[in-house]
Parts: C-alpha cells; sequence; structure tokens
C-alpha cells in the first residue's frame, strides 16, 4: 500500500489472524419464519442450512434486514436486494433512494434542483413522459411518489402528462394492478379537470417490458422502447383499466408479465409517443432495472437493438442509476452517497476478492454490494465472474437455476488458492419465489442449500472460514397473512399466495476450521440488521473495522 492509501489502512485484529480464506454466501429471499407448509424453506430438504441452526448456537444468529435496519422509510417496508447488499457490503445505514425521494417530494426541494429545472424546459412546448413501476410496493417506486411528482410537475408548468406505466404483481400481490392503474386514472381525471391534458399513454408486466436487469435481455427493453418511445404494440386499447383486466385474462397471464400496450384515441393512433422536445423521467428510485432503459434513452451510440427513431428529449432519472457511468447524467434527486465500502477496504488492504453469481443477480454482489458501484477497485486483486442466466422463462420453470455452477466456480476460486475471499449470491429462494410458485420454490430452496453445501466442503478443504447469510426473507413465506397471522383468502376463496419479499429476519452462520474456537455472536447486539455483517466479515480477514461501522456481530473469548 502506496503512503497515499494510507487512509484506508486498517488496524489489525488483536486476536483474529489475517490470510484465512472466506467464503461469503449470501442466500437471496431466505427468511427465517415459523414453520408450516408456505415456509418453502422449512418444507424443502436443507440438511446443509439445518446443520448450521441446529448446529453451535453461539454461530448461528438472526439480523434484521427489512425497513430502518436498512434505510428504507418505515418498519413497514419489506427488504430488497438493492438495501440488503449496501448494507452487508457497507456496513452503515444509509438513507435510501425511497426515503431520499419522499424527503425530496415533501419539502419541494426536488422542484428546485436541477435535475427538474431542466426537464422543466419542455414543458412549454412539450409533454412530460413518466416512466416506472406503478404500484405501492416500495422496492423500485411508489404509487404515492408518482401521485405527488404529477401534481407537483402539473404545478410547476407541465401542460401534457403521458404516463407509460409497468405493472407490477411481484413487489406486491398479483391482481392489484387493476386498482393501481384505477388509482392513477382518478388522478388524471383530476388534473384534466383543473387544464392539464394527463393520460395514460402505454403499459406492460414489469418482467415483460422495459425493466430487465443486467443485460439478460434487451428484448425486454425493445418492446418498452416500442410502446413507450415508439407508440407501437401487439394490444391496443383506448383505456388503460381495461387493458390490464383483458390482458390479465391471457392464458397463464399475470401482472408481472403482461404483454406491451398502447393507449390509442377514437382514430387508432397512439396518444403518447415520445417526440422530439419532450421531457422524460423514468420514475423508478432503484437502479438496477432502470440502467438499461437509462442508456437506450440517453445514449447517442448504442446498439443493443434498433431504436428506429430516437427523440431529442430531455430525459432525467428519480435518482442517478449509476454513478460511474453517471447515467443517467440529469437525476430529479441525489442517490445515497455510499463510500469506503469493506469490498473496497479490504482489496485496498490487500484482500484477494472473488465473487460470482449468474446474470439476474450479479450485480447483487457486486454492484450493489460495492455501494452501488461498478467494475473493479483494483483489478489485479479482483475477480468477478457472471455465469449467463436462463432467458425467456420464468424461474418455477428452472428452479434449481444456476446454482451448482455459481458454487462450483466458487469452490474453484477456493481451491485455487488465489483469492481471500470469495463472495457469491444464490438467487434461487428468491428469483423463484417470485413467481408465487410453491411447488418449484421447495425445490429451488433445495437446490441452494446443495449449493452451500458444494461451497463449504471447499472451505473445509483449505481450512477456511464460512459467513452464511441472507438479503431478506421471501421463500420463507409464500402467503399474505392477517394479524394474527393467518393466510388470507381473496373474494374467491382462494388462499392469497404472496410473491413478493417479506418482513422476516435472516440467519448469518458463521464456521468452518479456520475460526479460532473463542470466537461467537456477541449477545450485546442492540438490534442488529445486515450492517453489522460487514465489520464480522472483516474481523474475520484480520481486520478491525473503521469506527463508524456498524459493530461486528462477533467477538473472541479467550478459552
Ligand atoms: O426486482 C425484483 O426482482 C424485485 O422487485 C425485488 O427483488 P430483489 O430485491 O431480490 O432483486
Ligand atoms: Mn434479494
Ligand atoms: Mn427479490
Amino acid at each position: 500500500m502506496g503512503s497515499t492509501d494510507s487512509q484506508w489502512k486498517l488496524a489489525d485484529h488483536p486476536k483474529l489472524p489475517k490470510g484465512k480464506k472466506i467464503a461469503v454466501v449470501v442466500l437471496d429471499g431466505w427468511g427465517e419464519a415459523n414453520p408450516d407448509q408456505y415456509n418453502c424453506i422449512h418444507v424443502a430438504e436443507t440438511p446443509t442450512m439445518d446443520s448450521l441452526k441446529k448446529g453451535a448456537p453461539e454461530k448461528w444468529t438472526l439480523v434484521k434486514a427489512h425497513g430502518t435496519a436498512v434505510g428504507l422509510p418505515t418498519d413497514d417496508d419489506m427488504g430488497n436486494s438493492e438495501v440488503g447488499h449496501n448494507a452487508l457490503g457497507a456496513g452503515r445505514i444509509y438513507a435510501q433512494g425511497a426515503k431520499l425521494v419522499d424527503l425530496a417530494l415533501a419539502s419541494g426541494k426536488i422542484y428546485e434542483e436541477e435535475g427538474f429545472n431542466y426537464i422543466k424546459e419542455s414543458f412549454d412546448q412539450g409533454t412530460l413522459h413518466l416512466i416506472g413501476l406503478l404500484s405501492d410496493g416500495g422496492v423500485h417506486s411508489r404509487l404515492d411518489q408518482v401521485q405527488l411528482l404529477l401534481k407537483g410537475a402539473s404545478e410547476h408548468g407541465a401542460k401534457r402528462i403521458r404516463v407509460h406505466i409497468l405493472t407490477d404483481g411481484r413487489d406486491v400481490l398479483d391482481g392489484s394492478s387493476v386498482g393501481f392503474v384505477e388509482t392513477l386514472e382518478n388522478d388524471l381525471a383530476e388534473l384534466r379537470a383543473k387544464g392539464v391534458d394527463a393520460r395514460i399513454a402505454s403499459g406492460g408486466g414489469r418482467m415483460y417490458v422495459t425493466m430487465d436487469r443486467y443485460e439478460n435481455d434487451w428484448d425486454v427493453v425493445k418492446r418498452g422502447w416500442d410502446a413507450q418511445v415508439l407508440g407501437e404494440a401487439p394490444h391496443k386499447f383506448q383505456n388503460a383499466v381495461e387493458a390490464v383486466k383483458k390482458l390479465r385474462e391471457l392464458p397463464n397471464m399475470n401482472d408481472q408479465y403482461l404483454p406491451p400496450f398502447v393507449i390509442v384515441d377514437e382514430s387508432g393512433n397512439p396518444v403518447g409517443p415520445i417526440l422530439d422536445g419532450d421531457a422524460v423521467v423514468t420514475f423508478n428510485f432503484r437502479a438496477d432495472r432502470m440502467v438499461m432503459i437509462a442508456k437506450a434513452l440517453e445514449y447517442e451510440d448504442f446498439d443493443k437493438f434498433d431504436r428506429v427513431r430516437v427523440p431529442k428529449i430531455r430525459y432525467a432519472g428519480m435518482l442517478q442509476y449509476d454513478g460511474e457511468l453517471k447515467l443517467p447524467s440529469r437525476y430529479l434527486v441525489s442517490p445515497p452517497l455510499i463510500e469506503r465500502t469493506s469490498g473496497e477496504y479490504l482489496v485496498k488492504n490487500g484482500v484477494r476478492t472473488f465473487a460470482c453469481s449468474e446474470t439476474v443477480k450479479f450485480g447483487h454482489v457486486t454492484f450493489f454490494w460495492n455501494g452501488n458501484r461498478s467494475g473493479y477497485f483494483d483489478a489485479s486483486k479482483e475477480e468477478y465472474v457472471e455465469i449467463p442466466s436462463d432467458v425467456g422463462i420464468t424461474f418455477n420453470v428452472q428452479p434449481k437455476m444456476k446454482a451448482v455452477e455459481i458454487a462450483e466456480k466458487a469452490r474453484d476460486a477456493i481451491l485455487s488458492g488465489k483469492f481471500d475471499q470469495v463472495r457469491v449470491n444464490l438467487p434461487n429462494g428468491d428469483m423463484v419465489g417470485h413467481t408465487g410458485d410453491i411447488e418449484a420454490t421447495v425445490v429451488a430452496c433445495k437446490a441452494a442449500d446443495e449449493a452451500v453445501k458444494i461451497i463449504l466442503d471447499a472451505v473445509e478443504q483449505v481450512g477456511g472460514i464460512y459467513v452464511v447469510t441472507a438479503d431478506h426473507g421471501n421463500a420463507e413465506d409464500m402467503v399474505k397473512r392477517n394479524k394474527s397471522g393467518q393466510p388470507t383468502k381473496d373474494k374467491n376463496g382462494n388462499i392469497q399466495i404472496l410473491t413478493s419479499h417479506t418482513l422476516q429476519p435472516v440467519p448469518v452462520a458463521i464456521g468452518g476450521p479456520g475460526l479460532l474456537p473463542g470466537v461467537k455472536f456477541r449477545t450485546d447486539v442492540q438490534t442488529p440488521g445486515l450492517a453489522n455483517v460487514a465489520a464480522t466479515v472483516m474481523n474475520l480477514h484480520g481486520f478491525v473495522a473503521p469506527s463508524d461501522y456498524e459493530p461486528t456481530l462477533i467477538e473472541v473469548v479467550d478459552n
């Protein structure tokens, strides 16, 4: 380390040695909940995770993974991958996008900032287009924020507004899209009564239209582009509520996968294609599923699909989605400034790091882990491997996903001796849990457990240490419940399947032959959460975490 790097130097841990090989395993969507038939982790055969839980009690604990513990506005907010991995990697709790947007809207500051003033220049002559996820899930966006933005934009001069909706059913119940569209239509009607020409212009399901991530499938973004920008889609309706209701009647259809549609006038012309001189705001605050559309909207050189027509627009994101790429260059609210992450510290203190997942979660163990930063801190000490995800399927069809492949890459990295930290995300519980398919989710949990075993076996071979945790709950509870914990039923008497994440805590397990016998979880950490994991991992690498990090979960008791 050169002298310029002295600010990065971590103090030696007084008791824990350096040089141990450490596997950090994040089970995506793996919470702890009461065992019943809707707890897929409980139903699945998970001998490896069971053995960690039933092993030494001082080496298995639960931490908070939702709400204020991960920087979300309230403790009613379920956890999610972005905030979960941010907390795991950064070791501190940052006010996250959801909260920052709330504050900017409540204070009115959003309308004074550069981003809004930029798009405002289009209000006189052009249309304001709002594109994003329409639900109150609070993971990528929130309906009440969109409502405030619509009101605020019209009060600040927008005379013509078009909303391009993406239906959810993933962070919220399937079928709830109809109600959200009705609510939006009421708001737009109120705006029209005040003389603002405001309408829904297009739509589609979030998993099929626009919201792909990590460049898994550009066709998803293209379908959105065609509808939103070109005004072209296979389905045309004069009314968005009718569109969503009718498209939901297609075989095996749900909110997540609605095909793209455009709203047309009496003559069949689209009511809101994006044209030269218009302003566009993508109103999701979360980054991963907005980066691709942001590139399509912003980049002059773009070869991912044929955009056909590239309108000259003023574009802003709700937030900046990638700080490294400065994408988009204009945004309404500044994202949390997450710096001095554990990943950066460890690399700068010589910890050679390997990270791996499959495409759909690759950015989670790299970009989110590193404080929403892409790329390496030091390419000579790091290797990030992405295993291509299956494309064009829902993951209940392939619930094992690439778990074995990820685990084998991790195993090889551990056995190679080239790395000190080997970090993976195993997506199964989460990605399959989001499909709402309980049987498939059980298979998914078993697959993830088998992958953990492969990794722990490698740790055993090299005398290393493991830290197994999760980013938030999902697979451990697949039904909506009433206040007393009983599954709720819809009006037809069917159990309401929960496709979303949960508010449940997640496990943290430590162990392996390299762990000093005296290491155990402390019992004095007040409401431990995911952010406490970073200091823990730093300790296990033989370092003391910086003083502003959330406290470590472990102590070393002399025997
Ligand atoms: O984007 C998604 O798939 C869901 O909205 C949230 O899931 P994640 O936070 O686990 O990615
Ligand atoms: Mn996740
Ligand atoms: Mn998820």
